[in-house]
């Protein structure tokens, strides 16, 4: 439960909706128990106006009697009319201020939540999967929407109600209230107990559901792989046996559904009986009038409802305590990675390394050891290396996705996790290893990095990434989408987008993973030529496995296990006779042998 404080400072944001809240419900609730006095009067009236009707019977006077009569009736049916069009008028007021007031605080959370998110660094995003954090945008905000909107709610609706019945069946005779309120806790505890149970079995259903789903969506994302293999079948076995427990699960959830109902009716059917023979015996005594009996049945119907809701409700605060105390975690993880830096300079582009080792926390791999290099102002710098040698790593680094264990990183001096980070970022253009393309055109992925886009801006960044040619192939050209709903791009192609989109940016320091590697060589060339002109004095890091694209670098890196194992240009690592020596060997041998 403490975890439902959390929402306590929208309660307060939100008081101006939650105060006339309050006050709606009870104005409607003094609305809908004031009908059932009048039930009882007008049934006084009906059995002593028979009498006095009957009396009267064979004179003039009867016709007169039977007009009064019926004109009073009319008048108690339209009181009643009334008196229920106004508590229709509150219950309205009341749904549009407290359920209004749950989508604002859903809307709100959703938004904290997402911006939250975005601020916990790269290891969050590789220790929980998506669909957890989705989850926890979503479903979980949807059932503390449940307690802060209908929750809350119907238990201000069945506190005031209670009170206000409770009081008015005392003050008509308390042995009958006694008698009437009796079956209710079974009622509540019955109902909360058959909840439980229709709420375990639900929540089953539902991750088979979404297993069922995430089944059917990777299934379907790698149906390639599924026609190729032939194995239809298997895939479609899998599935009917993964369906079949969850139609099992729902039909069993169906068998105690049947339950609720027909117990809940059993239960007001027990208070009504007891409210009729008790209230005939206090008549008979004189003590009440059989009005009143008519008015307590009324009041057991109308606490039906409410005190069924109890025990819903008592699930919807469980589930709701269980769902924040899971967006609480998530919320109250603070970001790895902060700086508070405010300043905005303009980098040259000088990056130094200085003994930085560095171990991935959740897998315990050292991938950098004591790594030093220098970088200068405009200088070209490639990165090679045998795969898992820590390359990414260290451009991963750069970018301060992660921070040093040992060791430090310099940028113009400056010591990275002194500087503002966005600022920095911003003048850095990433092309990442594995490129990402968002579900939307070619041109809103180019422009990604930036906020307004000038005329030529987009085209003039896909010839430099020589991926023009191709794009106004395209009969939609910059306007195609990309993704589900659009084209799909060569894997070669896909990459001279992605680097459109950091060319694009200018930026100070341009840092390339390993993203020529499904380009040929003619137009990875091209490409080259243009970063020689666009990229003059300015900064650029290349990570790649092919020594072609990489003999003209000022200084070349070359790591192995962690470690720079050479560093130098093209001409002075061959001259050293080392590593690079040896993987230029092989492959001027491989080329030689295609
Ligand atoms: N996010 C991560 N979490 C844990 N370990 C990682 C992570 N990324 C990489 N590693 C490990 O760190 C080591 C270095 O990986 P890195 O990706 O830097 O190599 P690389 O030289 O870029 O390889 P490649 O040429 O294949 O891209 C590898 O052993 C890898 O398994």
């Amino acid at each position: 439960m403490k975890h439902l404080f959390f929402l306590n400072k929208y309660f307060y944001k939100y008081k101006w909706w939650i105060i006339p809240g309050v006050f709606f419900v009870i104005i409607s609730n003094i609305f809908g128990v004031v009908p059932a006095q009048v039930v009882g009067h007008a049934f006084n009236l009906i059995t002593e106006n028979i009498a006095i009707y009957q009396l009267f019977d064979g004179f003039e006077r009867q016709e007169i009697i039977y007009n009064i009569f019926s004109n009073s009736l009319f008048f108690f049916g339209a009181l009643i009319l009334i008196l229920y069009l106004m508590r229709g008028l509150f219950l309205f007021f009341m749904r549009q201020t407290i359920i209004l007031m749950s989508r604002h605080i859903e809307y709100d959370m959703k938004n904290e939540i997402y911006a939250h998110y975005q601020k916990l660094s790269l290891g969050f995003y590789r220790r929980n999967n998506t669909g957890d954090l989705m989850n926890r945008a979503t479903e979980d905000v949807n059932r503390v929407r449940m307690y802060v909107g209908p929750a809350i709610m119907y238990t201000i609706n069945t506190a005031v109600l209670f009170l206000l019945i409770i009081y008015f069946m005392f003050d008509v005779n308390s042995t009958l209230a006694i008698y009437c309120l009796l079956p209710l806790p079974i009622l509540v505890v019955t109902i909360y107990f058959v909840n439980t149970l229709i709420n375990q079995k639900s929540e089953r259903i539902q991750e088979q559901l979404s297993r069922l789903s995430s089944f059917v969506q990777e299934r379907f994302s790698g149906i390639r792989v599924i026609k190729s293999y032939v194995r239809e079948k298997q895939v479609q076995d899998v599935f009917a046996s993964e369906s079949i427990a969850y139609k099992n699960s729902s039909m069993n959830l169906v068998k105690v559904q049947a339950l609720f109902y027909p117990t809940m009716l059993l239960l007001v059917g027990l208070s009504t009986i007891l409210t009729v023979y008790i209230g005939g015996k206090q008549v008979i005594d004189g003590a009440i009038t059989p009005g009143n009996i008519a008015e307590f049945i009324v009041y057991v119907n109308q606490l039906t409802f409410p005190v069924t809701m109890l025990g819903w409700v008592t699930t919807l605060i469980q589930r709701a305590a269980a769902s924040q105390k899971r967006i609480n975690e998530f919320l109250q993880l603070q970001p790895d990675i902060t700086s508070s830096n405010a300043e905005e300079p303009v980098f040259d582009g000088k990056i130094s390394f200085k003994n930085v080792s560095f171990t991935y926390p959740d897998t315990g791999i050292e991938a950098l050891r004591e790594v030093s290099f220098e970088v200068e102002k405009g200088q070209f710098v490639a990165i090679i290396g045998r795969t898992g040698s820590g390359k990414s790593t260290l451009a991963n680094l750069i970018m301060r996705m992660y921070d040093t264990d040992a060791g430090q990183i310099e940028i113009d001096g400056k010591e990275l996790k002194n500087l503002n980070l966005n600022n920095f970022r911003n003048q850095i253009g990433f092309v990442p290893q594995e490129v990402f393309l968002f579900s939307d055109t070619i041109k809103n992925n180019i422009a990604f990095g930036l906020s307004a886009i000038e005329e030529g801006q987009v085209e003039q960044a896909a010839k430099n990434a020589a991926v023009y040619d191709n794009i106004v192939d395209f009969d939609l050209k910059f306007e195609t989408m990309l993704g589900e709903r659009g084209i799909t791009l060569s894997g070669g192609q896909k990459q001279r987008v992605s680097i459109a989109r950091a060319l694009i940016k200018e930026p100070k320091i341009l840092i390339f993973d390993d993203c020529l590697s499904a380009v040929d060589t003619k137009t990875e060339e091209e490409i080259l030529s243009n970063l020689g002109k666009i990229m003059k004095g300015k900064t650029s890091i290349l990570i790649a496995h092919r020594i072609s694209t990489i003999k003209n670098a000022d200084k070349i890196i070359v790591l192995d296990d962690g470690k720079i194992i050479e560093q130098g240009t093209h001409n002075e690592l061959l001259a050293n006779n080392g590593a690079y020596a040896e993987m230029y060997d092989n492959q001027l041998l491989e080329e030689e042998n295609r």
